[in-house]
């Protein structure tokens, strides 16, 4: 039986099954938690106990008093100690499996194909793998704990209270029913509030990611006031949640048990006076017993008040190991190796093959409804450039989409060297191409990690030549700290083609064999533009190269330019060959031509007269 056709298991065994490596931790917590109880349980009777036998029978005896004294001194020791170990060893335990849920997590998200994280915002993600997971921590820590101690108790209590007097046995047990009903309707009104409160704190969490992300363009396009009214809201909504569920803590658990709790002890106290009055000399001998039962009455209602939360807590937790089993179930992409080395340290610092790509036939749809490519087939050949022009949505960085296996195509074929996509794992597959984006990512971390990139096997000179290359060596020295500069916050105080030098040294340190250029020439300044060239080359050398772009300057040169139109290659051949021939490609470079021309008359403000 494979994965997809085993029956699902409930995230409560799932969960369990992560507890497990740890059970003897638990175990051992259980049963100091039973010790524990049944220490703390004893102090009431000991007390009943020295008040019958010691002190008012008229037989007082001081050893006796000491004795007992002494037990009862022990067993609040024993009782604070056992319980300190207990919630230690629950503490550790609870803290190993969070630990391995978010590294599974965290993990599984890597492999997780591109279009999970189109459909997700990131602030919910961040949520699912932080505050799920210490809500489930919680359930560990403090629900399953307080059920359990809970439920020792009552049965503690109750074979205290039948030992005192079975009569009293049974009148607890009518209050049993009175103080479920209770539970259960407190459970029923708290549910959604509890689930209310934390899909609100996911929302908070998702604009506080999604406006810290975007603080250019808030700041840019003035949108403080209406991100903070956003925020307001969402934030306004989470405490009107807080707050009801405040009110129903206080208007319906401690007053209503407490009011069962005065009821049962009136009666009791009744039943006790009218007991006295029926016999002469009872009153004297069962003092204790009174003392001993309204202390077990009183401590009766505690956990059924601890319960009521905790089991609407306990509700909580599930829905978030339902939310974190349902990421870790959705499908990792198929050709993700978990095998993956931490570093690929292995991996000659010699390029890896340049090889001949082959698109044969191949579409592609993101949706199901709209195609993005459409029966494309080229031969980009080994170590030489194949460019990719066209207008914006065309289909060219679909292109990459598919080669780098961020998405899968429905029909066609893509085969490197010969061999199908589908053989490569992504490890393999990846190893093979350089990706540079229109926008690199810089990560937190130096100048020098983010060539790396995970590459600690590379030398010093290694990465120093890999920037030299990259034409990146210039500005890093210009940087405080050279290599070691943290240039922060994904790289923001760095100059967007400053962020493209270093992706190139990166690309180039990582020594692919296939180069995916993403528009690399885009928004940059015309010296920058020169090193990006020079970068280029050198990047290029003894490389296949596919590069998208807009600016046709940057790709006179080479050996193939697919044109795009609509997901459809309307065009293909040399510079020389589509500037002769009418259609899009002459279409655009004429444009560009013109745009060129009036940049170069352009002088500040004297450019409105000479484009007139
Ligand atoms: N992740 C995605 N999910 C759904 N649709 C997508 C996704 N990425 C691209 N598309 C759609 O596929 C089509 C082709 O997009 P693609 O990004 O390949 O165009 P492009 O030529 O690279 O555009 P640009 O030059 O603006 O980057 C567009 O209609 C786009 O809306």
């Amino acid at each position: 039986m494979n994965a997809a056709q085993q029956p699902k298991r409930s995230s409560t065994r799932r969960l369990l099954d992560y507890a497990k490596p740890h059970s003897s931790r638990f175990a051992l917590a259980l049963l100091l938690m039973v010790f524990a109880t049944a220490a703390e349980m004893s102090i009431p009777w000991l007390v009943k106990v020295i008040l019958d036998e010691v002190i008012l029978p008229g037989n007082f005896a001081w050893s006796e008093l000491l004795k007992l004294g002494g037990i009862m001194f022990a067993m609040y020791v024993v009782a604070g100690l056992l319980q300190y170990l207990q919630v230690l060893n629950f503490q550790h335990g609870a803290l190993s499996v969070v630990n391995a849920l978010r590294r599974d997590l965290f993990a599984h998200l890597l492999k997780l194909p591109m279009r999970v994280f189109d459909s997700q915002p990131v602030g919910r993600l961040v949520s699912r793998v932080s505050n799920d997971t210490e809500s489930l921590r919680d359930l560990f820590v403090s629900v399953l704990p307080t059920i359990i101690q809970g439920s020792l108790r009552i049965v503690a209590i109750f074979i205290a209270i039948s030992l005192l007097d079975w009569r009293l046995m049974l009148l607890s047990l009518v209050l049993i029913p009175i103080l479920l009903g209770a539970m259960q309707l407190y459970r029923k009104l708290s549910a959604p509030l509890f689930n209310g409160a934390r899909e609100r704190i996911s929302e908070i969490n998702t604009q506080i990611s999604e406006s810290l992300q975007g603080m250019r363009i808030i700041q840019a396009f003035n949108q403080q006031a209406h991100s903070r009214a956003e925020f307001e809201q969402t934030n306004q909504a989470w405490s009107q949640v807080s707050r009801r569920t405040i009110g129903l803590n206080s208007l319906l658990l401690a007053p209503y048990t407490r009011l069962i709790a005065l009821l049962a002890s009136v009666v009791v106290v009744a039943w006790f006076g009218q007991q006295s009055g029926l016999t002469a000399d009872v009153g004297a001998v069962e003092i204790g017993s009174l003392y001993a039962f309204m202390i077990y009455l009183e401590r009766f209602f505690d956990p059924f008040r601890q319960l009521s939360m905790e089991l609407s807590k306990l509700q909580i937790s599930t829905v978030a190991a339902d939310r974190v089993f349902e990421l870790l179930d959705e499908a990792a992409d198929p050709h993700a190796d978990a095998s993956i080395p931490l570093r690929p340290g292995t991996q000659s610092e010699r390029h890896s093959p340049a090889s001949e790509i082959v698109f044969d036939n191949v579409s592609l749809s993101y949706d199901g409804q709209h195609q993005a490519l459409n029966e494309i087939s080229f031969t980009a050949p080994a170590g030489k450039m194949t460019a990719i022009v066209g207008h914006s949505g065309s289909g060219k960085s679909s292109l990459i989409n598919l080669l780098m296996r961020f998405y899968e195509h429905q029909q066609g074929e893509v085969r490197i060297d010969g061999q199908p996509l589908s053989q490569f794992n992504d490890a393999d597959l990846r190893q093979r191409f350089g990706l540079v984006q229109q926008e690199p990512v810089i990560f937190s971390g130096s100048i020098d990690d983010n060539i790396r990139l995970g590459r600690d096997d590379l030398s010093e000179a290694a990465v120093q030549q890999a920037a030299q290359q990259g034409q990146a060596q210039r500005f890093i020295h210009r940087l405080p700290g050279g290599f070691a500069h943290r240039p922060g916050n994904a790289g923001q105080s760095l100059s967007m083609g400053e962020r493209q030098l270093l992706a190139f040294a990166r690309t180039l340190a990582h020594a692919p064999g296939v180069l995916l250029l993403d528009e690399a020439t885009a928004n940059i300044d015309s010296e920058t533009e020169e090193q990006i060239k020079r970068a280029l080359a050198n990047l290029r050398q003894g490389r296949t190269t596919l590069a998208i772009a807009h600016r046709l300057s940057t790709i006179v040169d080479a050996d193939q330019i697919l044109v795009m139109d609509q997901g459809r290659i309307v065009q293909r051949g040399t510079h020389a060959e589509l500037v002769e021939q009418a259609g899009h490609y002459r279409e655009l470079y004429l444009a560009q031509q013109v745009e060129e021309e009036l940049t170069q008359h352009c002088h500040g403000t004297d450019c409105v007269t000479s484009a007139e």
